[in-house]
């Protein structure tokens, strides 16, 4: 199956467990792969034929930036969700990495991933 990527998205949202974390906003980074069927835009060389991975980053800059969860693992899954309702995706692996977070550790991240049901 076809796959479109988009790795090291810049996000923006108020996210954690901790009193401390949730006073402003923190960078999270995204890697993305869509499992898609690209032979027709491949064929007609028409963005209109595929899933435009910009629209698919501004998706993900809103539902990061108008949402205030407090784990990781609930952010992505209604990334997933967003990502489904809003694209003709077949399959989606999503990795969410909150940088610098831990003292000895220079990221944590989930990883989700999700068929079309
Ligand atoms: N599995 C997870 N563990 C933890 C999370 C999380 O989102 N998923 N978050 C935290 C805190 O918010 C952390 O960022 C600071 O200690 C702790 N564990």
């Amino acid at each position: 199956m076809d796959k479109i990527y988009i790795e090291g998205l810049a996000l923006q949202s108020l996210i954690g467990v901790y009193d401390w974390e949730r006073t402003a906003p923190r960078p999270l980074l995204v890697d993305l792969c869509l499992w898609a069927d690209l032979r027709q835009a491949a064929q007609s060389d028409k963005v209109a034929d595929t899933i435009d991975y910009a629209k698919v980053a501004e998706c993900l800059e809103q539902v990061a930036a108008s949402s205030s969860f407090e784990l990781l693992e609930a952010l992505a899954s209604c990334m997933l969700d967003r990502l489904f309702a809003e694209f003709p995706v077949l399959k989606v692996s999503l990795k969410l990495s909150k940088p610098d977070i831990l003292a000895n550790a220079s990221n944590v991240a989930v990883k989700l991933t999700r068929t079309r049901t």
